[in-house]
């Protein structure tokens, strides 16, 4: 039985539609990741899945529960992390704990197990109220928060956003240690480097799934010559690249252009090219797809 059964679930708010048909399985003790930028309708589906929100249309199941008919029975099953707002800003550390295990009817000593790899992190602050917490700390608060009822799925909206890189670091591997316990997790990132964290992943923008595929999958879905170019004028180079024939895509990407060619091509026969056009410092590199290009690539298919 899978942990997580989505099918054909469609969401409008008025006039935007948040989600479109989107359909998706997540494994018992899987790490899966929706991969997308904001407003693609990752939060809708966190909250259709919480049972906070109804579709407008398709069926969904959480830990065999299916989400309208069974919502009180998943209530119980599932932690949800909310992107903002699910501590008590005014209430310690210890307090938001207290408070979470008692409305789910249990104590932080009943299942300190599952929570104490990462509470021992945030112990030595637990008379601090949570509002004086750093980004990092009340991450791991908030995770404790929604592992405190031991529950069997775990749903984390954007837990990463706005928390510096280490702790990112550190908030995967407590990830990595809980699915090791048996508990799904589906989590949400508008980080497209963390892909490679997950089992699997599904790419989402403007409410349609683009693919679904394991980290390893999804590079082999990317199977155009990909080159990272730069010169003294990217603005100009980008407009030129654009029109010469050999060109597929071309796409800004930091300093860099990253370009896509129809065949394959050696990069010094393109770095000459653009030479002999007048960009004398050019530089071409073949380059191996980032998460990011495969997401760019993806979504100017389906525009
Ligand atoms: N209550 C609402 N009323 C109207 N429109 C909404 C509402 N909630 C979300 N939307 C719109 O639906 C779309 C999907 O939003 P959603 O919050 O699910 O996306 P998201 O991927 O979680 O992005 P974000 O990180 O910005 O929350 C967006 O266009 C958003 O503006």
């Amino acid at each position: 039985m899978a942990a997580i059964s989505v099918e054909h679930i469609s969401k409008q708010y008025g006039e935007t539609k948040a989600l479109e048909s989107v359909s998706f399985e997540v494994k018992e003790a899987e790490l899966f990741g929706l991969i997308g930028p904001d407003g693609a309708g990752k939060s809708t589906l966190f909250r259709i899945l919480t049972t906070l929100l109804l579709a407008d249309e398709g069926e969904a199941y959480v830990a065999g529960h299916h989400v309208v008919k069974d919502y009180k029975e998943i209530r119980k099953k599932v932690g949800y992390m909310p992107g903002k707002f699910s501590l008590y800003q005014d209430l310690s550390v210890e307090e938001n704990l207290s408070f979470f295990a008692t409305i789910f009817g249990t104590t932080i000593e009943e299942n300190y197990e599952l929570i104490k790899d990462i509470y021992v992190q945030i112990e030595p602050f637990k008379k601090r109220p949570a509002g004086k917490l750093s980004g990092g700390m009340k991450q791991k608060l908030a995770l404790c928060c929604a592992l405190i009822h031991k529950p069997e799925v775990l749903f984390l909206d954007e837990p990463t956003t706005g928390v510096d890189a280490v702790s990112r670091k550190e908030f995967w591997e407590m990830l990595k240690q809980l699915k090791a316990k048996g508990i799904t997790i589906l989590v949400s990132t508008p980080y497209m480097d963390e892909a490679s964290l997950c089992d699997r992943i599904a790419l989402i923008q403007s409410g349609k799934i683009l693919t679904i595929n394991t980290p390893k999958g999804l590079m082999n879905e990317f199977t155009k010559p990909l080159y990272a170019v730069k010169a003294e004028n990217t603005y100009k180079l980008l407009t030129f690249l654009r029109q010469q024939d050999f060109t597929d895509t071309v796409l800004p990407f930091g300093e860099f252009l990253h370009l896509t060619t129809e065949e394959d091509m050696p990069e010094s026969e393109i770095e000459n090219h653009l030479k002999a056009d007048g960009f004398e410092k050019a530089e071409v590199k073949r380059i191996e797809p980032t998460v990011e290009d495969i997401f760019l690539a993806l979504s100017s298919e389906t525009e």
